[in-house]
């Protein structure tokens, strides 16, 4: 379902973050994507999306390219789409159920969102999916006022308020301490399992890519040198990869 083929990004300055990168992911993997700090994986995560539109090479969702979309169509392909950030990315000042209720916008026109109208749907779906990472009485909780992990937690259900196919994770549980760090990995591989969401995830803890990843993708200085199950990633080939 997802398919990056032969993608190279380059940055201005003639920084090659990636370089001729081939990935092929199927419907409902757990992919943790490891490496050096520089070694890509945000420019690979981010070019999924298009966030970062790759400068050579084709990036595939379901088989369609993502180059030969409208804006209107990329906007629907990005709505099935949901990015978690290290650093939460919520609306601070506002409550848990309306940073929630964002989720909906990829599907709202920009009449009613700048409204802010969402339909009765929305608001139920955006509920169900605040119980579901247990945040049920923080719902109308201002989010500055929640740990880093209930924040991340609210980001896991705006990600899941827009009923996406595949959860990007950038470093989500980076700023974590260990037990926390867990805890929201477990409602990722919750929600993989339940509902066949794709989730590629960066990962700095190789610890927690190989307690939770069912294939875990190595990066080093923007190319793929390693592609496989947790378990065939031995001490000498992560030796090889954080060299
Ligand atoms: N917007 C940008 N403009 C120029 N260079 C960039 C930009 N974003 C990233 N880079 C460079 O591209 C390379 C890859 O960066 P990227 O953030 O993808 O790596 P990373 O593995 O995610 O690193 P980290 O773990 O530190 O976030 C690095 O050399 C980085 O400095």
């Amino acid at each position: 379902m997802v398919n990056l083929k032969n993608i190279s990004v380059s940055y201005q300055r003639g920084v090659n973050a990636l370089k001729d990168v081939s990935l092929s992911i199927d419907k409902g993997e757990f992919v943790a994507i490891v490496g050096l700090s520089g070694s890509g994986k945000s420019t690979l995560l981010r070019s999924i999306n298009y966030l970062t539109p790759p400068t050579n090479g084709e990036v595939c969702i379901d088989g369609v390219k993502l180059s030969s979309l409208s804006k209107r169509k990329l906007k629907n392909t990005r709505a099935k789409i949901g990015f978690i950030f290290q650093d939460y990315n919520l609306v601070d000042n506002s409550s848990v159920f309306n940073n929630v209720l964002l989720g909906r916008l990829a599907y709202t026109n920009t009449f009613s969102s700048l409204l802010g109208l969402f339909s009765s749907s929305d608001y139920n779906l955006a509920e169900k999916n605040i119980c579901n990472v247990g945040l049920k009485d923080k719902m109308f909780q201002r989010v500055d006022r929640l740990s880093g992990g209930q924040k991340q937690r609210v980001s896991i259900a705006r990600a899941l308020t827009q009923n996406p196919n595949i959860i990007l994770a950038d470093e989500p549980v980076s700023s974590l301490d260990i037990a926390t760090a867990e805890s929201v990995m477990d409602y990722l591989l919750k929600f993989n399992h339940k509902r066949q969401i794709t989730v590629i995830i960066n990962l700095h803890d190789i610890r927690l890519a190989k307690k939770y990843a069912s294939r875990i993708v190595g990066l080093k200085d923007g190319k793929i040198v390693f592609d496989d199950k947790p378990t065939k990633l031995t001490d000498s080939i992560l030796n090889e990869v954080y060299y």
